[in-house]
């Protein structure tokens, strides 16, 4: 039997209006975290009452594991290509309209540069000449569905108030609707578009499992009614479909895949790496029709019931203006400094330039480093759309302008990759990849009881969330991943396989953890890190490589300044100690003892992998 994994239920740039510059939401220093560039929350300008906010049911429950029933359904209708099928198959013919709605979501919120569908939809609005309308639709239920953090929803409402402002200074409106039942959102955004006169609605492509049959469904019931509906790839560099193996498969090895994208890539360059165009301005005439007046007037929340981030949170929210720009152009440009943790403010002054020694010029060699700013921190930014993955990519290519059109697929380029990949994976194979469950279906292993007291394994889950492992690396990932909402990707490996390798705990508890706390949650790339680490998803770590977490902590925090920073009771150990303390040291300074003996616990793994079910 194979494991069917969940049932995918399912910063901004503001780059430049009218010459001046647009800020972007950044992590600030001690948070990654995102407040308004306001002294208040930037919310819409409008007088208007806020509206009432719904409530999720109690009653709703998401369905998180596939059945076998709706696990065929997936395999014999597969989602996307669904979606894509219904949308070439327009029926009856586009009615004349007197609008042009662009559908932006969670994971595209760019106004201005480089989103696909919105350029798409501009251009068809500025053909018709009639106005275009931004519609953003929130959904309770869906982020309780995916587990989204309170964080990552309370980004995406500042960003979409700045969106909205900016929006604005084109005529464009964005409209805003708060749904809290997520199966009658079809409907809503049909009746929305019927009211609009809408010729059209466009929108990038979202590829979970719920989402693509939402929009299969929106795409039929529009075209029904002679609205026209175009759906866009836009979150990868290449599209899911488009590297695939001899056999015509979705690849479910990485280093193949890789090759082949990077071939792909550089064999058509002006269409992956397309620079779509800003949208049009709106008719400021906009603004005196009835229909669309009221649109400018709709706020967007301060807050979506259930996902509001709490007071400590809310503290830790700090100013910071920057173009999100200046961010990659550091990691382009500047060396990594060990005064800048993972986890700081990307943005904090004295980096020094070096073309040899930049952060992607050592990337290769540092990348593992928690202790440093090896990486770019782009994450959040990537999750939410504020930056497309192909500016990212064009952004190393600096010779393009003089006709050098290549990408080099150096180690950065090879992690932009990672992240196609595993958008490829949940899409086509949306029910999970056919691979063993690493125990052995039915082993419980999110209760090793064969071994372990239920209340033991809580006791350890608890833990480990909170940071009281005793394993200093262990706990001063977890603590940060709490107060920041990020964490750097060895950091995630080595918490992540501690969990599911020496606590013997299932994958799966981890991985809604991390999507309710991580301000980068993302369903393919989070399933995708979780199921490598516990050696059960596609071209994962080999289930015998079990991280020591004391070797894994000295290479990962040479310095031991993460460990440190984190853990406040370790703060004055020096050594070796810090990454192992000895029983006296940290009964001395209040700090845990080890909950498990690694070298045990790395004993019983094997032995549960090897033989599932044995004890
Ligand atoms: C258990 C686990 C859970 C994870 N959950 C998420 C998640 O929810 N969202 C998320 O964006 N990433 C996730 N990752 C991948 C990775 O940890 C983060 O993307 C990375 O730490 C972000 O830091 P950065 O922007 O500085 O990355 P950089 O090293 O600068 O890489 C550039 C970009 O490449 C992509 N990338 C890098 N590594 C990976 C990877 N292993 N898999 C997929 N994409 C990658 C990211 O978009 C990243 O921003 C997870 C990894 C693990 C092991």
């Amino acid at each position: 039997m194979t494991y069917m994994p969940r049932f995918y239920s399912d910063f901004i740039r503001l780059a430049q209006i009218a010459g001046r510059h647009l800020y972007i939401y950044v992590a600030s220093s001690s948070c990654m975290l995102l407040r308004a560039t306001m002294s208040k929350r930037a919310l819409s300008p409008s007088a208007s009452p806020p509206p009432k906010r719904p409530r999720i049911s109690s009653t709703f429950r998401p369905r998180k594991i596939a059945t076998a029933d709706a696990a065929s359904a997936v395999d014999s209708e597969p989602p996307l290509s669904l979606l894509l099928e219904t949308a070439k198959n327009v029926k009856s013919k586009v009615k004349a309209g007197s609008s042009v709605v662009f559908w932006m979501r969670m994971g595209d919120l760019r106004s201005f540069a480089d989103n696909r569908a919105l350029s798409l939809a501009s251009a068809h609005a500025k053909k018709a000449d009639v106005p275009l309308v931004v519609l953003f639709v929130l959904s309770p239920q869906d982020y309780k569905a995916h587990d989204r953090s309170p964080r990552r929803i309370d980004f995406t409402l500042r960003n979409l108030a700045l969106i909205k402002m900016s929006l604005e200074e084109k005529h464009i409106p964005l409209h805003t609707i708060t749904e809290p039942t997520r199966r009658v959102i079809p409907q809503k955004v049909v009746s929305f578009l019927e009211h609009l006169d809408a010729l059209a609605i466009y929108a990038n492509i979202e590829y979970e499992v719920d989402e693509l049959r939402r929009d299969t469904q929106i795409c039929k019931a529009a075209q029904a009614k002679g609205i026209g509906a175009v759906f866009a790839h836009d979150k990868c560099v290449v599209e899911p479909g488009a590297v695939l193996t001899k056999e015509s498969k979705t690849y479910a090895v990485y280093t193949p895949y890789q090759k082949s994208w990077l071939k792909i890539l550089n064999s058509n360059i002006p269409h992956f790496l397309e620079n779509c165009p800003e949208p049009h301005p709106n008719s400021e005439l906009v603004h005196t029709m009835p229909k669309f007046k009221v649109l400018f007037d709709t706020p967007v929340p301060e807050s979506v019931l259930g996902f509001e981030l709490d007071a400590a949170d809310r503290r830790k929210m700090e100013e910071s203006q920057v173009t999100l720009s200046k961010i990659l152009q550091r990691f382009l440009h500047t060396k990594s400094r060990s005064s800048q943790l993972s986890a700081v403010d990307p943005l904090a002054a004295g980096a020094v330039d070096s073309a040899k020694q930049s952060r992607i010029a050592v990337y290769d060699a540092e990348r593992d480093r928690a202790d440093k700013d090896t990486t770019s921190r782009l994450s959040p930014y990537l999750a939410a759309g504020v930056i497309s993955a192909r500016s990212c990519v064009r952004a190393t290519m600096p010779d393009t302008q003089n006709g050098a059109k290549r990408v080099d697929g150096g180690r950065w380029i090879q992690e932009i990759a990672w992240r196609d990949f595993y958008v490829c994976i949940l899409a086509g194979y949306p029910r999970g990849p056919a691979l063993e469950d690493a125990y052995g279906e039915g082993q419980g292993r999110s209760n090793p009881k064969a071994e372990l007291p239920l209340a033991t394994v809580e006791s350890n889950i608890e833990k480990w969330k909170t940071g009281q492992t005793g394993f200093p690396i262990v706990d001063a990932g977890m603590r940060c991943l709490n107060e920041m909402g990020y964490l750097h990707n060895r950091a995630r490996m080595i918490c992540a396989m501690f969990l599911v390798k020496d606590l013997m705990v299932d994958w799966r508890i981890g991985e809604k953890h991390f999507m309710e706390k991580l301000i980068d949650g993302d369903l393919a790339s989070n399933n995708g890190g979780w199921q490598w680490c516990a050696s059960t998803g596609v071209d994962s770590c080999p289930y015998f490589r079990i991280f020591n977490p004391h070797n894994q902590s000295s290479k990962a925090d040479p310095t031991g300044d993460f460990i440190r920073h984190f853990v406040p009771e370790l703060r004055s150990v020096r050594g070796p100690d810090l990454h192992n303390p000895s029983a006296s040291v940290a009964d001395k300074l209040g700090y845990p003892r080890p909950i498990v003996k690694h070298e045990e616990s790395r004993a019983r793994a094997m032995r549960r992998f090897k033989d599932p079910g044995s004890p």
